[in-house]
């Protein structure tokens, strides 16, 4: 890495650190070029012909009913140890990236959980938050969208709900673009995904602040 791209990335990083202290998240548009989103899209895309992605939220009977009315996605996890060729660039950003906010906002990042989402048309995420009661462990939610060419009218915008002092709310809404990267407090905002009207890829994950023993 040459050191201008260096500078410019902790510059980003800067920016990312002082957004998520202040307000609780921040979107760093460009994270991956796109070239290297191409490259992961068309790993995805082998990696469904091959049948290895799933329903997320998989539940039986009644349960994976309810589940689908909840989330129409399907996912598969990534070994971060170990990702495919395509997502090492990520990965690897990924890390100088919270090696920055460990430094700066004092996160306490040491583990991550991720993985590939496929929205198909009609597929949606209704309004959530990302920590589970029992384990606190999610710092940072971090979405990696690979979109060419979203526009609004594709639907599957992501819509975060902010919540004020005075106990309102306001929302913000966010294109799934391609080399977007969006990052924000896993126990503070709830969000949803809006109904997508063609397919819309990611890398979803959490950025944690211990691993997961059970
Ligand atoms: O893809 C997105 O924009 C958000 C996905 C999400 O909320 C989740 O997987 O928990
Ligand atoms: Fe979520």
């Amino acid at each position: 890495m040459t050191k201008t791209i260096a500078l410019l990335q902790e510059a980003t990083y800067e920016q990312a650190s002082i957004e998520i202290a202040e307000r609780g998240y921040s979107i760093i548009d460009g994270f991956l070029s796109p070239v290297e989103v191409s490259q992961i899209l068309n790993t995805i895309h082998a990696e469904e012909a091959e049948g290895a992605f799933n329903p997320a939220g998989i539940g039986q009977g009644a349960d994976f009913q309810r589940n689908q009315k909840i989330r129409r996605d399907e996912i598969r996890w990534i070994d971060h140890n170990d990702p495919p060729v395509s997502c090492l660039p990520y990965f690897e950003r990924l890390q100088n990236m919270i090696r920055y906010l460990n430094r700066t906002c004092y996160l306490g990042i040491r583990d991550m959980e991720m993985h590939f989402a496929v929205y198909q048309p009609g597929g949606f995420y209704k309004r959530h938050l990302d920590v589970f009661h029992r384990t606190q462990s999610r710092k940072l939610s971090a979405i990696c969208y690979l979109n060419p060419e979203w526009t609004a009218a594709d639907g599957g915008a992501l819509k975060l709900y902010l919540p004020n002092e005075d106990g309102t709310e306001e929302t913000l809404t966010v294109l799934p673009e391609a080399g977007r990267l969006m990052l924000f407090e896993s126990h503070a905002i709830e969000h949803e995904v809006e109904v997508a009207h063609r397919e819309r890829c990611s890398i979803t994950g959490w950025l944690k602040d211990e691993t997961q023993l059970f």
